[in-house]
């Protein structure tokens, strides 16, 4: 089975890693810069409580070397996904199946979904329509990230925790190709079931992601202060509670209440977002994914978003102003 990760950083190099040590997968990764020349010259490291492995992998800034894929596994921060399409083609078979391992909104939503919104597209992740047209829905397969990991230092992943991969297909089917995926990463050591209701996951994710993300970086702070914080805990509820009504709208039966999905945060303790770590790290912020494309979908089911829309503000122009003066 040949498998490809599209942007093997602090995720795509957790999975791909995995992958290419413990499985028989031919696995090839594909990265640029020195985290790139890193993983060509040594390997690729993932550190984590459990111990260091070192790992030999196939890595590449060249997709057009790795060839058509059983699975390519996109793992960028979703802003990057339109720039990559002419990239990723000669990747693309006929059957190949593109997995998109991201937080937010994915471009392929409305896939299947049924209801009145079926086929279209989300503005905010696919601007113009153009990584549907390219890639094509039917390729689709969902997958929801729930590990947290960074790029310590070139070549070197540290997995700071989590497990759990669920995938399903657009349709909510149990197909072939994401039963076999599903085997793939069990036996990488994830947790990787078949979802028939991945939308819901979707949701549950995108809870914390649309508003403890644009809320830490706006403030510097970790998801634990976020919670602790009577201000920025009432913002973060505010949020969620808008983004409830739009996914209900939108036919999502939540398993849990906003509350519980809170405390499922301050859990995770003194971890910085992503979102946050690339403000600092000076790269562009994942916005629109995780909170644009909410925004979007309150107008489209007719349900307003003023808090939403507030933060949306307030991080857009953090995202436009330099940090240092
Ligand atoms: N990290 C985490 O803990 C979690 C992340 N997620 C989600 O997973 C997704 C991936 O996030 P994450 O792994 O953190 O992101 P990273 O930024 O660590 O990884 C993306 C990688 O893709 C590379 N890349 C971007 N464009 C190209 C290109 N054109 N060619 C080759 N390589 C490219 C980036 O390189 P460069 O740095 O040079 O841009 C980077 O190394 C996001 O949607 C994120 O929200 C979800 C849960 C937790
Ligand atoms: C905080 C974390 C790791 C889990 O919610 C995440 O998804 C992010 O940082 O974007």
């Amino acid at each position: 089975m040949k498998v490809a990760i599209f942007g093997a950083g602090a995720i795509g190099g957790l999975i791909g890693a995995r992958l290419a040590e413990r499985t028989d997968a031919e696995v090839g990764l594909i990265a640029r810069g020195p985290h790139l020349a890193a993983m060509q010259e040594r390997g690729l490291t993932v550190r984590s409580e459990a111990g260091e492995t070192v790992v030999k992998v196939r890595a590449s800034d060249d997709p057009a070397e790795l060839g058509p894929q059983d699975y390519v596994i996109i793992a960028l921060k979703a802003h990057s996904v339109p720039a990559i399409l002419p990239a990723l083609k000669p990747m693309l078979g006929p059957e190949t199946a593109v997995v998109t391992a991201q937080n937010g909104l994915p471009w392929w939503y409305f896939y299947k979904a049924g209801g009145a919104h079926e086929g279209r597209r989300i503005e905010a992740v696919d601007p113009g329509g153009a990584i549907w047209e390219t890639i094509g829905p039917e390729r689709a397969i969902g997958c929801v990230v729930h590990p947290a990991a960074d790029i310590e230092a070139p070549g070197v992943i540290r997995h700071v925790e989590g497990e759990r991969l669920p995938l399903g297909e657009p349709s909510g089917e149990k197909t072939e190709r994401v039963a076999a995926l599903s085997k793939l990463l069990v036996s990488a050591g994830f947790r990787a079931p078949v979802r028939p209701e991945l939308r819901t996951e979707i949701w549950v994710k995108l809870w914390g992601n649309l508003s403890f993300n644009p809320i830490s970086a706006l403030t510097g702070a970790t998801l634990a202060a976020i919670c602790a914080n009577d201000g920025t805990r009432a913002v973060a509820r505010a949020m969620m509670v808008e983004a409830e009504a739009v996914a209900k709208a939108l036919g999502i039966k939540f398993p849990i209440d906003v509350d519980k999905r809170i405390a499922g945060a301050a859990e995770v303790g003194e971890h910085k977002t992503s979102m946050l770590q690339d403000l600092e790290l000076g790269r562009p912020m994942e916005i629109d994914a995780l909170v644009t494309a909410v925004q979007e979908l309150g107008t489209l089911t007719g349900h307003p978003t003023p808090t939403i829309d507030t933060v949306l503000g307030l991080v857009r122009l953090r995202a436009a102003t330099p940090l240092e003066r």
